[in-house]
């Protein structure tokens, strides 16, 4: 049987970075996914063990680890289908152990998080079982728009279906997208945060709070608030194409606060006002145009002042940008979480 299980991308609105170190965010999933299909294989045909696969569609490379390697170098993993356990420092060594001798181009080497990260998360769930994973995204990598977060929802998603640890029970036998109850989104998120915790070191577990969840929250301190909004907020996002590490800016924040704590705490403070009124102005019940209006002049102010600079007239800005090079994406925001699909 084929698992699939699909995990969106997001936006902040607010609040990023702040909220590593206890501010408020506002985060939103977006309409473009990251997809995980997984199908566990029977042991090898010449009687071997079989191996651990990974195929990234969109980079067009191709990952294999034979079980016994996996076995070699984890001892007895796997099994764990409840509440994870961290990633050690040990485990992690052992991990990027196993990527040693696979072959990642210079230009994509920073895929090696990921691919550790699906290496923690396929043995910690699944063990030293073969299987073939494989992966598609609409989302651009690096761009700030989660596809860390997507990728290790999606994977949890589908490595804990395939366990038997969450699902629909016996699934529709429709080929359709259908989603997970409350406890089993619960179990995906805490697996897809350890995956996060490998590829952007201290994440405050926004992104995969918000890819597994869905919808549009504010997200303080672990706590996630939905927030209700009857109408549909509409974003337009901009791909600079100019890629960046969230893990390297995190640290880079971090070092900041820790050479002007004052002055950061004051600037964290700040963010969190932000976040809290634009989570209220966000709920705001608004029933005709001039208040649409008036509820995004609000919502582009608050951005601009924690960074963004925010644009109403989205076409012509669109045509604009995409003249200069740059690829723009329409996105519905607060949409759903992750979903499966069993075929
Ligand atoms: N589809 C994918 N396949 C394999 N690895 C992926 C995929 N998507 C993301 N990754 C991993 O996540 C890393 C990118 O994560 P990073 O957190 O730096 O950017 P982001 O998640 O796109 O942006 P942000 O976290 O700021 O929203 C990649 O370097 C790669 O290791
Ligand atoms: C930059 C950051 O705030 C969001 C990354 O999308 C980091 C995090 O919260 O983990
Ligand atoms: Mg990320």
């Amino acid at each position: 049987m084929e698992v699939r299980a699909r995990a969106p991308g997001k936006i902040i609105l607010a609040g990023e970075h702040a909220v590593v170190h206890g501010s408020a965010a506002v985060a939103a999933a977006i309409d473009l996914y990251t997809t995980s299909s997984l199908r566990l294989l029977p042991a090898g045909e010449d009687g071997g063990a079989g191996a651990v696969e990974l195929d990234l569609r969109d980079s067009g490379l191709t990952f294999s680890w034979p079980c016994s390697r996996v076995h070699a170098a984890l001892g007895e993993v796997g099994g764990k289908s409840g509440a994870p356990t961290p990633c050690s420092p040990d485990e992690l060594a052992a991990v990027s152990k196993l990527l040693e001798g696979q072959e990642i181009p210079e230009a994509k080497i920073w895929l090696s998080a990921g691919l550790s990260a699906f290496l923690f998360l396929y043995t910690s769930i699944l063990g030293c079982r073969p299987g073939k994973a494989v992966v598609t995204s609409d989302l651009p990598i690096g761009a700030g728009l989660g596809s860390s977060a997507a990728f290790c929802v999606s994977m949890s998603g589908a490595l804990l279906t395939a366990a038997g640890a969450v699902g629909v029970a016996g699934g529709s036998g429709a080929e359709e997208w259908e989603l997970f109850g409350k406890d089993d989104l619960e179990l995906v998120n805490q697996w897809a945060f350890q995956g996060e915790k490998i590829i952007h070191g201290k994440p405050s577990g926004i992104d995969n709070s918000v890819s597994t969840f869905g919808s549009m929250i504010k997200f303080k301190k672990g706590e996630l608030t939905n927030l209700k909004s009857r109408n549909p907020v509409k974003m337009l996002i901009t791909d600079t194409r100019v890629g960046r590490n969230t893990k390297a800016l995190v640290a880079g924040v971090s070092e900041r606060a820790s050479r002007h704590p004052d002055a950061m705490a004051s600037v964290f403070n700040a963010v969190n006002s932000i976040s809290e009124e634009l989570s209220s102005v966000v709920e705001l019940p608004v029933e005709d145009e001039i208040a649409i209006t008036s509820r995004e002049d609000k919502l582009a102010e608050l951005m601009e002042m924690n960074q963004v600079s925010a644009h109403t007239v989205l076409e012509k800005v669109a045509t604009e940008l995409e003249s200069h090079g740059f690829r723009c994406f329409k996105a519905e925001v607060g949409g759903h979480g992750l979903q499966v699909c069993r075929a």
